[in-house]
């Protein structure tokens, strides 16, 4: 049986594979970014605020006597400063009754959005009530006080600015981890499964048990190694099944004495042949062989003898013809036949002689004979070339008939009608 290799598919096993771990990769880093990046949001309201509250507790003493003395100067030194850090938009000092000593508001609206609302909406104004010591003996008292807005612009574009960094890291970390985890697994996993692929792939399903066992150095005692000893352990058991069918086959086709076709095998093959040269209008000859005065050479030499006998002559008679088109098979006793698909009468004979010389060259003596001084055989040769309107039956009864002619006119010839060749 030819070997046809198996259809070459797409997508290979490391290309699948890089391709789930990239997407992994992608999806826990996006993941971990998120959650970084809601880790950095929380950390950076608590610095906001605490900044402020510095800010506040520092200026706050100074606030105070610009309320107090209701120094609008004062009040707008102090305000200024807070103004100037970029996170804050706006800055009011008021005395107690509610004025505005100072005031700084931003030229335009600070832009808002749905992130900056969600992320600082609710820490975006800050109101510090100013006390002041207005004697050592009396207590606090409130004389106005300092109230920020915080810019949402500029805390938002501080956030993404750093989400950028967070989430580009988190995305390179997991590229670089998932390159690592494609070669890691594409040198553990996937190249041994493609050198057993591999090897599955050009074993002849005729000969399994002939298959080149890949070597998988490092992995003989994890399931990589036991896959390849079931998948051995597997094919060894089809070779045998194999190996018993070709033995059941041989035993059912073949004779056991001689090896030649047996009376089934030649029964197959003829109706085989014969249909197929009647379909194609083709000739089909066949030839009956028979050893001249046998029971004498049995009876002489002795049966083992002759068996070795039939062995040799079966060999011989082997030799004149094509196996790949003709067949020999042993009829029966010391009787053999020849099928010849494709060969006329004529070729047919010559094929005889070939086969009657093939006997005598064997030149075994056969003192007991009543004709000849060593072994011959004798043969009848019929072909549907001359006899066209025959059956498969009756062509094989006329050869039979045709031998029976050779025998009655001195054995060691050949008949193939009624007068001698
Ligand atoms: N050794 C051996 N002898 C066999 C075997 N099969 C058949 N024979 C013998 O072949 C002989 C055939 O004898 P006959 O049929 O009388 O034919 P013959 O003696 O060859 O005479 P002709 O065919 O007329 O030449 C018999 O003695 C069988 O015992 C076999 O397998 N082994």
């Amino acid at each position: 049986m030819t070997k046809r290799p198996l259809p070459l598919r797409t997508g290979s096993l490391t290309s699948k594979q890089a391709l789930l771990t990239l997407l992994l990769a992608v999806l826990i880093s996006v993941i971990a970014g998120c959650l970084e990046l809601f880790n950095h949001a929380a950390s950076m309201r608590e610095d906001v605020a605490q900044r402020v509250e510095q800010q506040l507790a520092i200026v706050n003493g100074a606030a105070a006597e610009a309320a107090f003395q209701l120094n609008p100067d004062l009040a707008n030194q102090i305000a200024y400063g807070l103004f100037s850090d970029d996170e804050i938009a706006q800055v009011t000092i008021r005395d107690d009754f509610g004025a505005a000593l100072a005031e700084f508001v931003p030229d335009s609206a600070t832009e808002t959005s749905w992130l900056s609302q969600r992320l600082f909406g609710d820490m975006l104004r800050y109101r510090e009530p100013l006390n002041y010591f207005v004697a050592a003996d009396l207590p606090e008292a409130e004389v106005g006080e300092v109230e920020l807005r915080l810019d949402e612009h500029s805390l938002t574009q501080q956030f993404l600015a750093r989400s950028v960094s967070v989430v580009g890291s988190s995305v390179v970390e997991a590229f670089i981890l998932s390159l690592l985890i494609i070669a890691f697994f594409h040198y553990f996993i996937t190249r041994p499964l493609l050198k057993v692929h591999d090897a599955i792939v050009h074993t002849d399903p005729e000969r399994p048990g002939q298959w080149a066992k890949p070597q998988l150095h490092g992995h003989r005692q994890d399931e990589l190694g036991h896959l390849v000893d079931s998948l051995d352990h597997l094919l060894q058991a089809f070779q045998k099944g194999l190996d018993q069918r070709d033995q059941l086959h041989h035993l059912s086709h073949n004779d056991g004495l001689t090896g030649v076709a047996n009376r089934r095998h030649f029964d197959l093959f003829y109706k085989q042949q014969w249909q197929r040269t009647q379909h194609h209008a083709q000739p089909l000859s066949v030839i009956f062989i028979d050893i001249d005065n046998f029971k004498e050479f049995n009876d002489h030499y002795g049966h083992a003898m002759g068996d070795d006998t039939l062995r040799a002559v079966a060999q011989v008679l082997n030799q004149c013809i094509d196996p790949d088109q003709e067949l020999l098979a042993r009829y029966g006793g010391e009787e053999f036949v020849c099928i010849l698909p494709g060969k006329d009468e004529a070729a047919a004979l010559d094929v005889a002689q070939c086969l009657r010389r093939a006997v005598l060259s064997l030149a075994i003596p056969h003192a007991y004979s009543s004709t000849h001084t060593h072994l011959t055989a004798s043969m009848g040769v019929a072909s549907t070339s001359r006899h066209t309107a025959l059956s498969a039956t009756a062509l094989l009864a006329l050869a039979d008939q045709h031998l029976y002619h050779a025998k009655q006119r001195g054995r060691n010839r050949i008949e193939a009608r009624p007068s001698t060749v």
